[in-house]
């Protein structure tokens, strides 16, 4: 097999060159049934080749549903996962996932979809937690990993993500290593901690972001590396919506608010780390914060989106860390364009650091995520709409609300639906199905204005949520909904968390049935 001058040039490890392969000779190691680990976080640093290379064997055989796999990512991969789903490829997976034909299968019965805190789901792996029922004490069969180099001791250098890679080979039976030859190498980016489990397990002794000991590159024992295949695609990450009005008022409330804490001696002028979830919302919130112009921030996160490089840019930021780096084209262009500027400011390290709890406790991290719903009393769903249909998983929204210092949710007040263009309320009566507890988020911020909830008991706190939060349309419905819950909890003793059971899900109902949240009445109870 003739391997390409760049191939060579990127893998320093020379018994790896007889190891080379194409990917059409692979194809027969994979058995349906099998489990596989892949790379990639967030849509970037997956497997491309190979995954790509099994849909066509998958197309041009017609073994849609006769070649399935148990899939582990450490969180969503690349457009090929959609592929593999859209191929009924997936019979199993975990945890977040995101794209269209993934969660329709999911939502169809098709893929088993199984979630975890991204934290904790790479160490549960390699507990056997996942794979108990085998018979061979086996883990993964293969894991598939993107490398943008590989050193001279044969260890990987992953590319924009860590995610769960470490844990993912530490536990595989073979490895086949994508070298990625159209990106650039992120040599000198990663600073990897690899997995020991209790009782040996020791406490990461980071108290900066900057702070670094662990490793550049993942250590892998040559023989399981079973073939090196030569990628040549980049990520291709979908821009992101510009922000709009609605996106910057809730920046503009959450600038509001940081300042006041500031001025309060709560938090010191820099802040505290960051940490921003993913979508549109958490991206625009974060050039938000770039048109504040504070200094010397932070950052402590899982993924980093392109608003971040602005904030480098302009003085904003000092230092960011997290498990990827999920950059649009454009983006990726802006990072090595100027590489030598951003990579002494960036590190990447697996999701079990990154997401660590003691970690974003100690650091003091502000998180800042967006829900699918909250309801009056602060409890939140970031997963299941109507309480049943998955849309991406509960990634690390709860790693971080859980433990920071300031846990934040971030939300337009109501979204359109076919037939009503504020058919959907984000503040509801009681959330469908909850991911977060009251007892972990501090803050609730819209478009139409943030409510405080430290200290505050259940009924002030549903008072503040509907004055600050709902959307003018949802008001008056929301407030009644109190009201009459406050009414019947006094009649029967139980006003600490006031509820009409018989309405409490009356919003989601008439979503369903009505195409709106807008209820015209409520049940009568006694
Ligand atoms: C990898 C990581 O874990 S990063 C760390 C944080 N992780 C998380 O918070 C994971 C959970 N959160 C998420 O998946 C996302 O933030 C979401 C889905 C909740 C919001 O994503 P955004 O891109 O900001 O919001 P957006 O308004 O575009 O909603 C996404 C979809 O959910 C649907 N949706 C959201 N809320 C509702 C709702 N209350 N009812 C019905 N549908 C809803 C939207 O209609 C949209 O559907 P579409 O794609 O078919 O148009």
């Amino acid at each position: 097999m003739t391997i390409s001058r760049l191939l060579k040039e990127r893998i320093r490890y020379a018994p790896y060159l007889s190891k080379v392969k194409d990917v059409k000779e692979l194809i027969p190691l994979f058995k349906d049934g099998q489990n596989i680990g892949w790379s990639g976080f967030t849509g970037v640093g997956a497997p491309k080749a190979v995954p790509e290379a099994l849909v066509k064997h998958v197309e041009e055989n017609n073994l849609q549903g006769k070649l399935r796999f148990n899939l582990f990512v450490g969180a969503s991969a690349g457009p090929e996962e959609c592929l593999w789903a859209e191929h009924d490829m997936i019979s199993r997976r975990a945890p977040h996932q995101v794209g269209k034909p993934i969660s329709k299968a999911i939502n169809a019965g098709k893929i088993s979809f199984f979630d975890k805190h991204l934290s904790m789901f790479p160490q549960d792996l390699t507990y056997g937690f996942y794979t108990r029922n085998r018979t061979d004490n086996k883990i993964l069969d293969y894991t598939i990993i993107e490398a943008t180099a590989i050193k001279e001791d044969g260890s990987i250098v992953p590319g924009p993500s860590v995610g769960g890679s470490p844990e993912f080979i530490t536990v595989s039976d073979k490895v086949i290593i994508e070298v990625n030859t159209a990106t650039p190498s992120f040599e000198g980016l990663h600073d990897i901690d690899m997995p020991l489990n209790p009782p040996f397990r020791q406490p990461y002794p980071y108290v900066k972001v900057d702070d670094k000991c662990g490793v550049d590159s993942i250590p892998v024992d040559p023989e399981k590396v079973i073939a090196i295949v030569e990628s040549t695609e980049m990520d291709k990450v979908p821009p992101n919506t510009p922000s709009d009005g609605m996106s910057k008022a809730i920046a503009n409330h959450l600038v509001e608010f940081f300042r006041d804490e500031v001025k309060h001696g709560r938090l010191p002028e820099n802040l505290h780390p960051l940490q921003s979830g993913i979508g549109n919302i958490a991206n625009a919130v974060i050039e938000g914060l770039t048109d504040a112009k504070f200094k010397h921030l932070n950052v402590w996160t899982e993924v980093l989106q392109d608003s971040f490089l602005d904030l480098f840019d302009n003085g904003s930021l000092d230092y960011a860390t997290a498990t990827s780096v999920r950059l649009t084209e454009k983006g990726f262009e802006r990072l090595f364009n100027d590489w030598d500027n951003y990579k002494h400011k960036l590190c990447l390290r697996s999701q079990v650091v990154s997401n660590n709890p003691e970690m974003i406790r100690r650091l003091g991290v502000i998180a800042m995520n967006t829900p699918v719903e909250i309801d009056i009393y602060a409890h939140a769903n970031s997963t299941n709409v109507n309480g049943s249909r998955m849309l991406n998983g509960l990634g690390g929204s709860a790693d971080f609300l859980r433990n920071a210092k300031l846990s934040i949710m971030h939300a337009p007040s109501a979204r359109p639906t076919k037939v009503d263009p504020t058919g959907i309320s984000t503040i509801v009566p009681m959330a469908s199905h909850v991911d977060q507890t009251e007892h972990d988020l501090d803050v609730v911020v819209t478009d139409q204005g943030l409510a405080d909830l430290r200290g505050l008991a259940p009924r002030e706190r549903a008072h503040v949520i509907i004055d600050n939060c709902a959307h003018p349309d949802y008001k008056d419905l929301l407030n009644d909904y109190l009201e009459r819950s406050e009414h019947y909890a006094r009649k029967h003793s139980c006003l600490h968390e006031p509820h009409m059971l018989k309405n409490a899900h009356k919003f989601h109902t008439n979503l369903i049935e009505r195409g709106t949240m807008k209820v015209d009445s409520w049940d009568p109870v006694e």
